[in-house]
């Protein structure tokens, strides 16, 4: 079967940097991975680059099969993304962000999902105020809310617990165990370890845009580096050694 996301050594730099330098990946439909790592270890750029938002210098992107790079728009459409800054306009509401995600996807029956999201990341209330007013976490779960609008088959998560608190965090754990059952396969991109593999069936460290370790469990392992339990008091040890 083919996988639902597959990376073959990525590559993208800026400048001298080099971003993600040769990064593997493959999830199944389904399966959700965590990327971890420490600040500028190249998990938000990878995350661009799947939400076909950021061009690659190297290196393959297949959704679903879908050549990210012969049909980016094809690819986008099957893509739900929470990025892990911006993509808020401060003078629309969160029902006019939803409106126009409806709109660009062509969703028709989307009311009732919007609602029903609006109302378990507790933005109802402020369905119709202007986002520019919204406190950070407030943004942040309308992020995931308009990620997940379409119950797209490949998810998306770049820092979605950033800030935000305990309901919020657990309406995404919730949330990303739907999409699981339901098919779709989730990345979260996260520095916290521990919460992402309540969800998650496998990890990715990052580091200089390269995997130094994946966790040990069903998926990840094929991402190059040492097999590691992160779990537990020992495996966040394990993780802190990875970053030092
Ligand atoms: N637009 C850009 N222009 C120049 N350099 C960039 C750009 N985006 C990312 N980088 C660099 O690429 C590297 C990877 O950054 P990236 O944001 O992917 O890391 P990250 O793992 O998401 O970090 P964080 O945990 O801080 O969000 C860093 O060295 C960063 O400075």
């Amino acid at each position: 079967m083919q996988p639902a996301v597959e990376v073959r050594d990525l590559r993208v730099r800026y400048g001298a940097v080099d971003a993600v330098a040769g990064l593997d990946l493959s999830l199944a439909d389904g399966e959700t991975l965590a990327l971890v790592g420490r600040n500028g270890a190249g998990k938000s750029t990878t995350l661009r680059v799947l939400a076909g938002v950021a061009p690659a210098d190297g290196g393959s992107v297949h959704v679903l099969g879908l050549d990210l790079r012969a049909d980016p728009v094809a690819v986008k459409r099957v893509v739900g993304y929470c990025p892990d800054v911006g993509g808020l306009v401060p003078r629309a509401t969160p029902w006019e962000h939803l409106q126009l995600a409806a709109r660009l996807r062509g969703l028709d029956d989307w009311h009732d999902r919007a609602t029903d999201l609006l109302e378990r990341f507790d933005l109802l209330a402020a369905a119709h105020r202007v986002t520019a007013g919204f406190s950070h976490g407030m943004g942040r779960r309308l992020s995931v809310v308009l990620a997940a609008l379409h119950s797209p088959a490949v998810l998306l998560l770049d820092e979605p617990f950033d800030g935000v608190d305990p309901l919020g965090v657990e309406a995404t754990l919730t949330l990303v165990r739907e999409l699981q059952d339901a098919g779709s396969a989730v990345i979260v991109s996260t520095h916290l370890v521990e919460l992402a593999l309540q969800v998650c069936q496998g990890a990715v460290v990052l580091r200089g845009g390269r995997a130094v370790a994946s966790s040990a469990g069903p998926i990840g392992s094929e991402a190059a580096g040492d097999v590691l339990d992160l779990r537990g008091a020992e495996g966040a040890e394990r993780y802190r050694e990875l970053l030092r």
